[in-house]
């Protein structure tokens, strides 16, 4: 069944990003589909993860504007933007390494948790049939990442690549329309990446969530993308499916060092 992708869900305009005097981006425009594999790449220093912190509200670009299902914004916190349905995962991890996978993972219900802290302290009626409500969640998270065997276990004691798969937990946990995906491969060998572009994939289709990643390795990319987006020196230099990206001159040429 070939996958059926929406109308505009995210919508980059004319965003340009200076720090000093280093453009980190000048003036980049792109879209991204509902339902779509969408990927950022460029060489190092290209401005991918200035890019995805400014749809993650970490940045504020100085010109430009990102509208997110209809909604434009500029000036927008994290917090706001993930409860708007932005979810990301870090290329550094953001994990607790003390705590458990499972409560790592409730992390993520944060911003659904309704009932307050007093209610929670003492457990009583709405706040412990809330919290009943977010563990199950959290638990068909867990199983649909095949990580049950470590559900107690502490994320620091958790290989790496086990580890980027809790993070894409957590990120899951927070039910986001878009998941930002910062380098998810990066660091992992061989089946480390497969088993995560199969997951990537899965949520993809499983879950409905619309993906936008920033990825190094081009056979991923090029395997599980639906549309690429190159950057180079904070610029837009190629936009388009895996094979238009790939035969695009200036794109071959910027990653071959030939065009500067
Ligand atoms: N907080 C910051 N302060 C100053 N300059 C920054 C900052 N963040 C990024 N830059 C600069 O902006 C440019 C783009 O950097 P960015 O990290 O977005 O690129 P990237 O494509 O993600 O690189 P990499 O692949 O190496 O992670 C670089 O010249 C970088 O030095």
């Amino acid at each position: 069944m070939t996958k059926q992708i929406g109308d505009v869900i995210l919508d980059v305009n004319n965003i340009s990003l200076r720090f000093g005097g280093v453009n980190a981006l000048t003036d980049i425009s792109f879209n991204v589909k509902e339902h779509e594999v969408r990927a950022i790449i460029g060489p190092n220093g290209a401005g991918k993860s200035s890019m995805l912190n400014c749809i993650n509200g970490v940045y504020t670009p100085q010109e430009g504007s990102i509208t997110f299902r209809g909604q434009k914004f500029d000036h927008m916190s994290s917090r706001q933007v993930a409860e708007m349905g932005i979810g990301r995962t870090f290329q550094n991890l953001a994990l607790f390494k003390g705590m458990s996978v499972i409560d790592n993972i409730m992390t993520g219900r944060n911003l659904h948790i309704k009932s307050n802290l007093f209610m929670q302290a003492l457990r009583i009626g709405p706040a412990q049939r809330e919290e009943e409500q977010h563990r199950e969640y959290v638990e068909h998270i867990i199983d649909f990442l095949e990580i049950q065997a470590f559900r107690k276990t502490p994320v620091g004691q958790l290989p790496y690549g086990l580890q980027k798969r809790v993070d894409l937990g957590r990120a899951l946990a927070m039910e986001p329309k878009v998941m930002l995906l910062d380098e998810p491969m990066a660091g992992m060998n061989l089946e480390e990446k497969q088993d995560m572009s199969r997951f990537i994939l899965d949520v993809n289709d499983e879950f409905g969530t619309t993906i936008v990643l920033i990825e190094h390795d081009m056979g991923v990319v090029m395997d599980i993308s639906d549309r690429v987006v190159v950057l180079d020196y904070g610029k837009k230099i190629g936009d388009g499916t895996p094979e238009e990206v790939r035969n695009n001159e200036e794109v071959i040429s910027a990653y071959l060092g030939t065009g500067h």
